[in-house]
């Protein structure tokens, strides 16, 4: 699925104009110009965000550090978005670890407290940079690895299944899932689609239904995520597993690309159908009513 994105934002105008809707292109751009990675090994740091990026190896490893517990506020999606982008440009950047510094948590979701009693035009530009991350992330040209040093409830989660692949710390205390349900919120459709590409359609209903969180276990039993290591190992087991894909020549990628790229495809226009559905299903009991 990651791979399909990935190649509908390559070639497909039409798709990229319509996905363009879903995202706020530019809206990190137009804070901060991106600017080229030069050195051989280098180290960039925004507040939120720190950057190490080895040259000789094409791998950049992207460190959240925005205490407590990495919550997604706008400010801190928005650093995001840039490092990625800025890293994005650098055709030299072939691989990125996304990791926290924070003790425990990897990210602990959406920033509650940007989501309640703010302003509309607030509302609209945090859940755009939602979307933004998502698709940045998604999308990607680099190959993505999520080395999961904590939990990792709801967005926290999504941000994990939007790399090509997971590693967990081996630690029960930990927990990572789509937890909105308990929070008694409805998790969006793409928050929902990007669980079925990772874990398939029948473990997504009942983890979406109950509002499930999993052990690292567990999750590892559902595909949730791919490995688990000792707490310690995290990192390093990250890096070398991305000498591995990124030994993978680049031409397979887009060959896979293809065949993603149609599932997806077929998964947007059942979205579009079902919506439709939906508008027509809520106007008819809405004109029961009148009678
Ligand atoms: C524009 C509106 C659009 C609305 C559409 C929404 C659709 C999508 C819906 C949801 C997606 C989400 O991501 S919602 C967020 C869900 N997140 C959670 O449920 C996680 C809650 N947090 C935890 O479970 C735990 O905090 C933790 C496991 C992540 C860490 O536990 P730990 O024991 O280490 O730390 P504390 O619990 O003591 O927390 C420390 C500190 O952090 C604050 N905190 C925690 N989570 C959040 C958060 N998501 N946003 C903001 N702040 C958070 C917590 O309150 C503590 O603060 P204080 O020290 O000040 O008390």
């Amino acid at each position: 699925m990651k791979m399909a994105l990935r190649a509908c934002l390559r070639t497909k105008p039409g798709l990229t104009a319509l996905l363009s809707q879903l995202s706020c292109s530019g809206h990190a751009a137009a804070r901060r110009a991106p600017a080229l990675v030069a050195q051989r090994s280098s180290s960039s740091t925004s507040q939120k965000i720190k950057v190490d990026f080895d040259q000789s190896s094409g791998v950049a490893v992207m460190h959240m550090q925005s205490p407590p517990v990495n919550s997604l506020s706008l400010e801190f999606l928005t650093d995001v978005c840039i490092a990625l982008e800025k890293l994005e440009m650098d055709k030299s950047c072939r691989g990125l670890v996304v990791t926290s510094s924070q003790p425990k948590v990897f990210s602990a979701g959406l920033d509650i407290l940007d989501m309640y009693g703010k302003s509309p035009e607030h509302c609209a530009e945090f859940w755009k940079a939602v979307q933004e991350m998502w698709l940045k992330f998604y999308g990607s040209n680099m190959i993505t690895i999520a080395a999961v040093n904590g939990s990792s409830p709801a967005g926290g989660c999504l941000l994990s299944m939007t790399c090509d692949y997971r590693i967990m710390a081996d630690n029960p205390r930990y927990s990572i899932g789509l937890n909105e349900t308990k929070l008694g919120i409805v998790a969006p459709f793409w928050f929902k689609d990007t669980m079925v590409n990772t874990v398939g359609h029948r473990a997504t209903e009942m983890a979406l239904q109950l509002g499930l969180l999993y052990s690292p276990a567990e999750a590892l039993k559902i595909g949730l995520v791919d490995q688990l290591v000792h707490e310690d190992q995290v990192l390093t087991t990250a890096t070398e597993t991305m000498t591995k894909w990124l030994a993978i020549p680049g031409i397979l990628n887009i060959s896979y690309t293809c065949h993603f790229f149609h599932l997806w495809c077929c998964n947007l226009v059942c979205t579009i159908c079902s919506c439709v559905c939906q508008v027509i299903a809520a106007k008819k009991i809405h004109l029961s009513q009148d009678f």
